[in-house]
């Protein structure tokens, strides 16, 4: 058995009229890429959300890296969310002010860490972007922005990368570009990954996907193909 790097216990969260997750349980193995699926307006993203520590649930434990994080208050709730995890969103969220490199090393000077360059360049080559270092984020297309974002969570050396659509703004090719390198961080740097999606495709670049419908887990697919997770998709939909 492989710990789980996320686990969350019982977990409710809710927002003015809508249990968004009503009580969700679900553990995240270290070395492992998870996906996560459902409907529009399951509670995936508010999941995520509680998984990080950005929100906190109204009821029910998170445990990162075997910190209850619903016991520890600011700022050391930032300090461990800085060290523990790495995000990408679909949307990138570079600073379009800042070069490639900056953004990269981003994290980690807000941290107060000292950034280990040697081990940015290696991610920065990982991603394919050695030598637009020096380039601002307007220069680059959607997937190289990606790339450098996903550069930017691998290079903290996180525990755990929360991935929110990564490939949502993505063409097909291109995403599936990303995808190998989320895929290739799991399998040869040993991070976890822990993917929302809506693409059953993308889904099936997970060992694992879990399935929300109306803020509860409601199946869970190992090895997934994506005609699979299609099925159970449209099974989901239709409860
Ligand atoms: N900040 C918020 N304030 C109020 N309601 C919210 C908030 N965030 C989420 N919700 C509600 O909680 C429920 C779950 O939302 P969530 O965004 O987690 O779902 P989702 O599965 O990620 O949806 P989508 O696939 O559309 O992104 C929805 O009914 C949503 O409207």
């Amino acid at each position: 058995m492989r710990n789980t790097v996320v686990d969350l216990f019982d977990v409710v969260k809710c927002y003015p009229g809508v249990r968004a997750l009503d009580g969700v349980s679900a553990g995240f193995a270290a070395g492992t890429f998870s996906a996560v699926m459902g409907p529009s307006g399951s509670g995936k993203s508010t999941l995520l959300h509680c998984a990080a520590g950005l929100d906190r649930p109204d009821s029910g434990q998170v445990k990162l890296g075997g910190h209850e994080i619903g016991r520890l208050r600011e700022p050391k709730l930032t300090e461990t969310r800085r060290r523990l995890v790495g995000f990408v969103f679909q949307t990138y969220n570079l600073l379009d002010s800042l070069s490639v490199w900056h953004n990269v090393l981003l994290p980690q000077r807000l941290a107060g860490v000292r950034p280990d360059r040697a081990w940015a360049r290696e991610v920065v080559r990982r991603v394919g972007l050695s030598g637009r270092e020096n380039d601002r984020p307007a220069q680059l297309s959607g997937g190289q922005r990606q790339r450098v974002a996903l550069a930017r969570a691998l290079a903290a050396r996180p525990e755990v990368i929360f991935a929110d659509e990564p490939t949502g703004a993505l063409d097909l090719a291109t995403g599936r570009e990303v995808l190998g390198l989320l895929r290739e961080a799991v399998d040869e740097l040993g991070t976890t990954i822990v993917m929302v999606t809506h693409d059953p495709a993308a889904a099936a670049w997970a060992d694992r996907v879990v399935f929300l419908a109306d803020g509860r887990v409601v199946a869970q697919l190992d090895n997934p193909s994506a005609e699979k997770v299609a099925a159970q998709m449209t099974a989901v939909s239709a409860r």
